[in-house]
């Protein structure tokens, strides 16, 4: 209670404070105006200018003060650094997807999950398709606006709780919890699909892109590693087939 009526004392002392500013600066206008040779009469002028302070005092305050004050307030309470932080740490700073770390702790995440629930979960590794003569063509800049581009229509094609993050340079780790490979070789081949449709903004061009896919299937008693390797062993294959592909590693 106490606290809710210091916050209104503080409100109104900046609305007073803003809308006394506000007259000062009209006030100000006004006569550089007369000093330019516009003539009207003081008294009316004076009380629009009062009437209008006061109106436009509260929204200056609500929309740019406040907001500004309650920022200032949060990070000296240290308030949500540590999620900016934390959330900063997963983050892959190019594609504003997870980076590694996060796509790796979700896929431990979701193997426990499927280990403790018995539920099939299904991990693709997803490989941009001849980045480098991209890089080659378009500068490294044009490169990553591809890699921008794809992450972007990545994360579009999935649906919760499936996950996806930049695991390396131009590779992404897809983790489809409560999906049989079966059924994650479908949506993995949709998406491969979409992308090979995409058209890529680089420059002022429109460039069409392909990617390769590995996807294997989690098996009881597996660990990161061993899962891991079947993915990319399956991508490796997808990019000896000629690219554009999706290979499920081979039933263990
Ligand atoms: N622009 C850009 N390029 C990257 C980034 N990370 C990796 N690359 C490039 O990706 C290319 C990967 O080269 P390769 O492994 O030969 O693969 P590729 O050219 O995509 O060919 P395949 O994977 O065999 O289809 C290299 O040229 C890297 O420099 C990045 O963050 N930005």
């Amino acid at each position: 209670m106490k606290q809710a009526r210091s916050e209104v004392q503080t409100a109104v002392k900046a609305m007073l404070a803003i809308a006394v500013m506000l007259f000062l600066v009209e006030v100000l206008i006004m006569y550089a105006l007369r000093y330019l040779g516009f003539e009207f009469g003081t008294r009316f002028t004076l009380l629009n200018g009062i009437l209008l302070a006061v109106i436009c005092a509260p929204p200056i305050y609500w929309l740019v003060l406040s907001p500004i004050r309650n920022q200032y307030i949060r990070r000296l309470r240290g308030e949500g650094d540590d999620e900016d932080l934390s959330h900063m740490a997963i983050t892959d700073p190019l594609t504003r997807i997870m980076n590694r770390r996060g796509i790796t702790v979700g896929l431990l995440d979701a193997m426990a999950h499927a280990e403790r629930y018995r539920t099939p979960l299904t991990v693709a590794m997803a490989d941009i398709d001849l980045l480098k003569e991209i890089n080659a063509s378009y500068g490294r800049g044009g490169g990553d606006r591809v890699l921008k581009d794809v992450a972007g229509v990545l994360a579009d094609a999935l649906r919760m709780p499936d996950k996806v993050g930049r695991y390396g340079g131009e590779e992404f780790l897809i983790v489809l919890p409560h999906t049989s490979l079966v059924q994650g070789k479908k949506i993995v081949e949709r998406i491969r699909n979409s992308v090979s449709k995409w058209d890529f903004n680089v420059g002022s061009k429109k460039i069409r892109l392909t990617i390769s896919i590995g996807v294997t299937q989690y098996k009881d008693g597996e660990d990161l590693e061993q899962l891991m390797s079947h993915a990319s062993k399956a991508l490796q294959e997808a990019k000896q087939g000629g690219r554009n592909k999706v290979v499920a590693s081979k039933s263990r």
